[in-house]
């Protein structure tokens, strides 16, 4: 009988979406969305159109009030951007889109040398199953904690090819300038000490690697990439497939595309942000559709707090006018995807 088949689908709990996509002519059940329970009121939003989302020149930041203007406005508007000259060679950005290609490339026994353990985030693996009636996501994934450097599990982190943990390395060392970029210039545009976000973070903020490789799919319209959610993080910076999209943002209740721009960085800001910032900066829902054509891989680096640190909205930003939205908290990743795992919003509960 084709494995697919078996009625109870717990073998595809355990097997990679990529060896699913090769082997399989049927769909197995744990993929298929549920529309009726995806995301509270996002269930009928309608198609995507492409979003208009603003492109910000790094290289204008610091001397420039329109481009630290438009950089508010586009947070305040989008919740997300797409950064340009940023500093970032192209054909750096080649190179580490390629070592993720490659690892995804290898067979299915060399990759699995890496898989996550039960119970941990770190490794190679599908999505992490927190109840039975969750839908997973059509995507396998390699994550890895980067910073801070002594919490890295090297056990995890591909030695094919050769070159891997060399180029993710000088990746990270350059996600930390693009972070304090982000970070000041953003408590800048409001008029804040350019620190004012940073020091919320604390000094030694923690960063995570995620490679997000999206097999192309028979059945694109049946299943997501990724389920509707908001990212926990202080800020994401996400390096998309060079020519495949995907990502979608939910805005004024429609998905709108987020296109590809050459050699950009696509930034958003997380639940962090949206808590530190007094809910100036919002988190912006977003999820990921597959296609039937294209296999698609980005590279997602997680800017968020070190999960024992108590964040709440900077004094400053709290007024008589702007009275305080959120509770002092520490937002571990664990409490985050206990709620999102059940199709709520974490932040929610961080409300007063
Ligand atoms: O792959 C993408 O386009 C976005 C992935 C994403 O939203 C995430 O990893 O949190
Ligand atoms: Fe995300």
């Amino acid at each position: 009988m084709d494995k697919c088949h078996s009625p109870v689908n717990h073998e595809s709990v355990n097997k990679q979406v990529q060896e699913i996509a090769a082997n399989c002519h049927h769909l197995p059940e744990r993929y298929i969305r549920k529309q009726d329970k995806e995301y509270g009121h996002v269930t009928n939003a309608s198609a995507s159109s492409p979003a208009n989302l603003p492109v910000i020149d790094f290289s204008l930041l610091t001397s420039s009030p329109s481009e630290l203007n438009k950089l508010k406005s586009a947070v305040i508007t989008w919740g997300c951007f797409q950064a340009i000259n940023h500093g970032i060679e192209s054909l750096f950005l080649e190179k580490v889109r390629e070592i993720g290609k490659l690892f995804f490339q290898l067979s299915a026994d060399e990759k699995k040398k890496y898989l996550r353990e039960e119970n941990d985030v770190d490794g190679y693996g599908n999505d992490m199953v927190l109840s039975d009636d969750q839908v997973l996501d059509w995507t396998d994934r390699l994550y890895l904690t980067v910073l801070p450097k002594h919490q890295r599990k090297f056990r995890f982190w591909p030695t094919n090819p050769t070159n891997f943990r060399e180029v993710l390395d000088e990746y990270c060392c350059k996600m930390e300038l693009i972070y304090e970029v982000v970070l000041k210039s953003l408590a800048r545009s409001l008029n804040l000490q350019e620190d004012s976000f940073l020091k919320q973070f604390g000094t030694t903020a923690k960063k995570s690697a995620r490679y997000n490789y999206y097999p192309s799919c028979p059945w694109p319209e049946r299943v997501l990439g990724v389920k509707p959610h908001a990212d926990s993080s202080a800020i994401t910076i996400l390096l998309q497939d060079e020519e495949v999209e995907g990502l979608q943002l939910l805005k004024d209740g429609q998905w709108v595309g987020v296109p590809v721009v050459h050699d950009a960085l696509t930034i958003n800001v997380g639940d962090q942000m949206e808590i530190v910032s007094n809910g100036i900066f919002k988190s912006p829902v977003h999820r990921v559709m597959v296609n039937s054509k294209k296999d698609r891989m980005t590279l997602a680096v997680f800017c968020p707090v070190l999960s024992d640190q108590v964040i709440g909205p900077v004094d400053e930003l709290i007024t008589e006018e702007t009275p305080r939205l959120y509770k002092n908290v520490t937002y571990s990743l664990d409490y985050f995807f206990k709620i999102y795992q059940q199709g709520g919003r974490p932040i929610d509960a961080c409300k007063i």
